[in-house]
């Protein structure tokens, strides 16, 4: 069988990632987390991994330069990216919001400004409510928006509603929820079927 490439996001869901994979037998020569060392083989010789930016994840796969990829719903959605999404690895699971202040929005006429991680999200969803907003990208800490008079408010993804509450914001909206993804490139669902499936398989294994 051909060796496939598997982008796994650096970050937060990584260690709950590669749990998942040696739950599944799938285990990595010296992975750890002090290396600086960002590309691993498996044991078989069968997954070549490679450890990428999470925003990133989505654009390796579409482009080819991973067969297969680990990455969040969010990603996936803000990237529009043109793959196929096969299994739900329900891990890092939080959701979209729209937040803000709790009282009625002041916009003083102005069109509605939201600051984001995530401007496709945000514009999609006004668009789909027909109100026009500006959107603004940010790359974190996005909850300062609305306090610092940055935006009206704010599109992201919310877990324990704690950076919400701590920073005096409300969730106004409840939007999609978010959980990592396995992804496959289009291509190489056909090209390297056998391998691509055989690893689809093993990690559903690992989900059970
Ligand atoms: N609070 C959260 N709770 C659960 N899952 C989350 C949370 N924040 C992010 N995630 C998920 O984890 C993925 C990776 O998040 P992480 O914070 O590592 O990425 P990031 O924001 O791009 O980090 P950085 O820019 O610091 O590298 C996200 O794409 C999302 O799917
Ligand atoms: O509901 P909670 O459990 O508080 O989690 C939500 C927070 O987690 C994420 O931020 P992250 O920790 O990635 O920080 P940053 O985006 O501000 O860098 C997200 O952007 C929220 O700010």
């Amino acid at each position: 069988m051909e060796m496939i490439t598997l982008a796994l996001a650096k970050g937060r869901t990584a260690d709950d990632s590669i749990k998942l994979l040696e739950k599944a037998g799938v285990y990595f020569d010296d992975l750890s987390h002090k290396s600086r060392k960002l590309v691993f083989y498996d044991n078989t010789h069968q997954v070549k991994l490679i450890f990428v930016k999470a925003v990133d994840v989505p654009t390796y796969v579409e482009n080819g330069a991973a067969d297969i990829g680990i990455a969040g719903k969010d990603n996936i959605m803000e990237a529009q990216a043109d793959i196929y999404e096969i299994l739900d690895l329900k891990l890092g699971q939080c959701k979209f919001a729209v937040a803000g202040f709790s009282h009625e929005q002041q916009t003083n006429g102005n069109v509605l400004t939201v600051a984001s991680k995530y401007p496709v999200v945000a514009k999609t969803h006004f668009r789909k409510k027909n109100i026009p907003v500006e959107t603004i990208k940010l790359n974190g800490s996005v909850e300062l928006a609305p306090i610092i008079g940055l935006a009206d408010v704010i599109v992201d993804i919310v877990e324990t509603g704690n950076t919400i509450k701590e920073n005096g914001l409300t969730i106004l909206e409840e939007l999609d929820s978010v959980s990592t993804r396995l992804i496959v490139n289009k291509a190489s669902f056909t090209t390297k079927s056998e391998s691509v499936h055989a690893f689809i398989n093993t990690l559903q294994t690992g989900l059970e």
